[in-house]
């Protein structure tokens, strides 16, 4: 199985791309190397058995524990999709894509944002985020990169608005100097 630093030397910097004064992350370069994609998945997925799940079932009784779990992981347009439903399935959780505006048909909820090179706008069906247990639904939010955590901010006023709770934001990289964790409303592991 590749490790974590193999997958670093395949990321791919562009100074200047899509502005002046930007440093552009392409992670696109993992998913040529079927084993290094691979190990990416079980990487996050590793984290979320070992980590996220014990962490969210803390101080549930033993009979109970099973029934908590993630109900949906959340990727961001466009290079969440290319993460999000593949643990998705393995963690047997619904994948939602939160898309750039004019995308989704039917009725949704919207967050406007700024990110590193520009401003845009989420959007989600407004339809409720629903949990086997009645509570609110668990969610990850998924994506390839945090900046300055505009995007990433934006999905989780989405989330809150259809009455999802964010339990982890999860990224393949993140940029630290500009500072995108605190703009969340929950951990980030990356
Ligand atoms: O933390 P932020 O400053 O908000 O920036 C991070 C976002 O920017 C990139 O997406 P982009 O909007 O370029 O969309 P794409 O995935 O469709 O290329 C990246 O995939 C993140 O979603
Ligand atoms: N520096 C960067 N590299 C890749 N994607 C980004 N999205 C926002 N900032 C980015």
């Amino acid at each position: 199985m590749a490790d974590v630093k193999y997958l670093e030397t395949l990321f791919e910097y562009h100074p200047d791309f899509p502005k002046p004064g930007v440093n552009f992350c392409d992670i696109l370069p993992v998913l040529r190397d079927p084993l290094a994609f691979e190990s990416l998945i079980s990487h996050i997925l590793h984290h979320i058995f070992t980590v996220t799940l014990p962490k969210l079932r803390e101080g549930v009784p033993d009979a109970e524990k099973k029934s908590v779990k993630i109900d949906a992981i959340v990727g961001l347009d466009a290079r969440g999709f290319l993460f999000g439903p593949q643990l998705a399935q393995r963690l047997g959780a619904a994948f939602l894509p939160v898309r750039k505006r004019g995308k989704l048909p039917g009725e949704n909820v919207q967050a406007e944002y700024v990110k590193e090179y520009g401003t845009d706008v989420f959007e989600l069906p407004s339809k409720p985020i629903l949990s086997t247990s009645g509570k609110p639904a668990n969610i990850i939010v998924v994506d390839d990169l945090i900046a300055t955590g505009g995007s990433a901010g934006a999905a989780g006023e989405l989330v809150r608005k259809v009455g999802g709770k964010t339990i982890e934001y999860i990224f393949v990289v993140a940029i630290p100097f500009l500072k995108g964790e605190e703009k969340l409303d929950a951990p980030s592991y990356q």
